[in-house]
């Protein structure tokens, strides 16, 4: 059986921040982080018919497979994100426009070389206020009685969240295949649900709305452009990310391409700046193949190759 998953799953295509509200039965809206087999989203989609459930997964087989999940079970009111949700949901949603953000048994990444990998590193309580709209909520499901603990201390710093006190084993309207079978081994499970209060005092400005190409008029070639590029690297706008121009190729047709790899907060990517030759100096545009995400790292990539193409 073939499936059509663009039907569900969403990408930066559809316009950013993605008009999740124009999707929602109601406009109301529920995040799931790391959905794995998806099939609490599918409960979450079955038991809120009027919300938008969106699901967002950094594993690209789980990705396809929940979005089969909600194709097969019929659900119009459910979408999925593929990639890294500390990043998706601070670049792909509106300020405070989701309700209810879920997340069951993320890997703890218990080694303390690893933690700035655990999706709720201190930044991520920042994150949920930017998302979370006032009254909205956080909930938290973990087999590890330290990760809930400690999620709840990150959040406690924030004046814009109230913590319910940590609860072990409650009854649950919806268990996993995973919390079955960590039940069935006799383990205990952990639950955390942080509310929000407050309105996000500071709006944050629209920092995804900048052109992906610009002009430059000057009398240096492609080539020279390209080659005065080759190997520099620097910081995001803000001082947010990292980049480097990997390397520098020119085509037969003359147009120059800068492989680019930014990181912000832990994203990569990699995508080529066009440099293409017009009458009044180069156009450099950030090349489309690949669907890249607009970034700090990235603006800051293009600005420097616009003011090298302008140095005299
Ligand atoms: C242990 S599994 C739990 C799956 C599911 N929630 C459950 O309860 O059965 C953790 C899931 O989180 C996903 N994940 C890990 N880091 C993530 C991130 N930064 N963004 C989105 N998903 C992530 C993993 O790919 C994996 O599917």
């Amino acid at each position: 059986m073939s499936w059509n998953l663009n039907k569900v799953i969403v990408s930066q295509n559809d316009g950013l921040p993605v008009d999740w509200r124009e999707m929602s039965p109601s406009g109301r809206i529920f995040v799931e982080i790391g959905f794995g087999n998806g099939e609490f989203l599918e409960y979450l989609a079955r038991s809120n018919p009027e919300v938008l459930i969106v699901g967002i997964e950094v594993s690209q087989w789980c990705a396809a497979k929940g979005a089969r999940r909600i194709l097969a079970a019929g659900y119009e009111n459910a979408r999925v994100m593929h990639g890294d949700a500390r990043f998706l949901l601070r670049h792909c949603f509106a300020p405070e426009s989701v309700e209810r953000v879920y997340m069951n048994f993320p890997c703890p990444w218990p080694k303390t070389r690893h933690a700035s990998r655990r999706v709720t590193v201190p930044s991520f309580s920042d994150l949920m206020n930017y998302l979370i709209s006032p009254g909205g909520s956080f909930e938290l499901a973990t087999d590890v009685d330290w990760y809930a603990q400690e999620t709840a201390e990150v959040f406690s710093v924030n004046p814009a969240f109230r913590a319910d006190p940590v609860e072990i084993n409650p009854i649950r309207p919806y268990v996993t295949k995973y919390e079955r079978k960590w039940k069935a081994m006799g383990k205990d499970t952990w639950h955390l649900t942080i509310h929000k209060d407050t309105e996000l005092t500071e709006k944050p400005e629209g920092e995804d709305d900048w052109p992906m190409e610009c002009e430059a008029s000057t009398k240096k070639s492609v080539k020279e452009v390209i080659d005065s590029l080759k190997d520099c690297e620097g910081e995001g706008v803000g001082g947010r990310g990292h980049w480097v121009f990997r390397d520098a190729f020119l085509s037969d047709g003359g147009v120059g391409l800068l492989l680019v790899i930014t990181a912000d907060e832990g994203f990569e990517q990699h995508f080529y700046l066009k440099v293409i030759p017009n009458p009044r100096g180069v156009t450099i545009k950030v090349d489309s193949v690949g669907h890249p995400y607009r970034t700090p790292a990235m603006r800051a990539a293009l600005l420097k190759a616009l003011a090298a193409a302008e140095q005299q």
